[in-house]
């Protein structure tokens, strides 16, 4: 593999995620800095920063830690009395991530966990968990969102041996063409892998410009499953509710579901997009109408 090549850094990046998830899993001192549990917190972001803030969220709270809400940056409602906000950015120069900082500056605390140990928000933020070993060179996320999803999960507890090993047999693996062949993908989550199916809906469009949708794998029922046709994938992240995967093919598209962790689920999906944009003739390093991070003019 040489840098030119499309898609270079993304795939350098998507291949080391076990090893930069291991490294945060290892990271006690940092963790201890996240919110103590029955702190009632938002976590916030933008784009797959929200979306691995939702499955943060998710995941907090159903641990016993505490009402924890998740939010894209912008739309943080004031005044709800939290008891601290996790920032979740990896350039740490995001527009709204740094207005909400500065707006609830000396009333509530920030704890920011980003990628860029330089960035503005490492001043703003009363506290900093910084993973510069997961960021990355490509627009498009992929190891810094999912190692900052697995220091969260480790944090609360969680033995993340199986979902390392899961993501390196994926990498070891190669995946059924077919895959990345679809028409259109739907992807779907429950509790805590809803954000992983809105990250995966991203990364399809990010890089390869699909179409892609996104749900709670019980609200695909009412509507969204009116898409599924031959040619079509609906792809379920962690186990499907009872029924789902024969009414789905029923419609004549593929259903999709990997007994493995999802995050290392989402790891596959990072590949395919990667494959996908590259057999389009697409660079996924350098995504059209984006940029690393959205700055604003003030
Ligand atoms: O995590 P950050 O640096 O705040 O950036 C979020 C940005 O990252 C992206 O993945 C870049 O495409 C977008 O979702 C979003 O604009």
């Amino acid at each position: 593999m040489t840098e030119n090549l499309p898609g270079a850094h993304m795939r350098a990046e998507l291949n080391s995620q076990p090893e930069t998830w291991a490294r945060a899993a290892e990271m006690r001192t940092e963790q201890a800095l996240l919110p103590a549990s029955g702190a009632r917190i938002a976590v916030v972001g933008c784009g797959t920063s929200w979306f691995m803030a939702q499955s943060y969220a998710a995941l907090r709270e159903s641990a016993g830690q505490g009402e924890t809400d998740a939010f894209t940056a912008s739309e943080v409602p004031s005044d709800r009395g939290y008891d601290a906000i996790v920032a979740l950015t990896r350039s740490g120069t995001t527009s709204e991530v740094l207005e909400l900082t500065k707006r609830v500056k000396g009333k509530t605390p920030v704890i920011a966990v980003l990628g860029d140990d330089t960035s503005p928000l490492v001043d703003l933020a009363d506290s900093v968990i910084a993973l510069p070993f997961a960021d990355e060179q490509s627009v498009v996320q992929t190891r810094f969102a999912t190692t900052a999803l697995a220091l969260f999960r480790a944090s609360l507890g969680e033995d993340l041996t199986k979902a390392i090993a899961d993501a390196q047999a994926v990498l070891d693996g190669t995946d059924d063409a077919a895959l990345g062949e679809a028409d259109q993908y739907s992807f779907l989550g429950l509790g805590w892998s809803i954000g992983l199916a809105h990250e995966a809906a991203l990364k399809m469009r990010e890089s390869s410009q699909s179409w892609t949708e996104s749900y709670s794998a019980m609200e695909y029922r009412h509507g969204p499953i009116a898409i599924a046709a031959p040619g079509r994938i609906t792809w379920q992240f962690g186990t499907a509710p009872e029924g789902l995967k024969a009414q789905v093919e029923a419609t004549g598209a593929r259903f999709v579901q990997h007994d493995i962790d999802p995050l290392a689920d989402l790891v596959r999906v990072h590949r395919v997009a990667l494959d996908r944009a590259v057999a389009k003739g697409l660079d996924p390093d350098q995504p059209r109408n984006l940029t690393r991070s959205v700055i604003l003019d003030d």
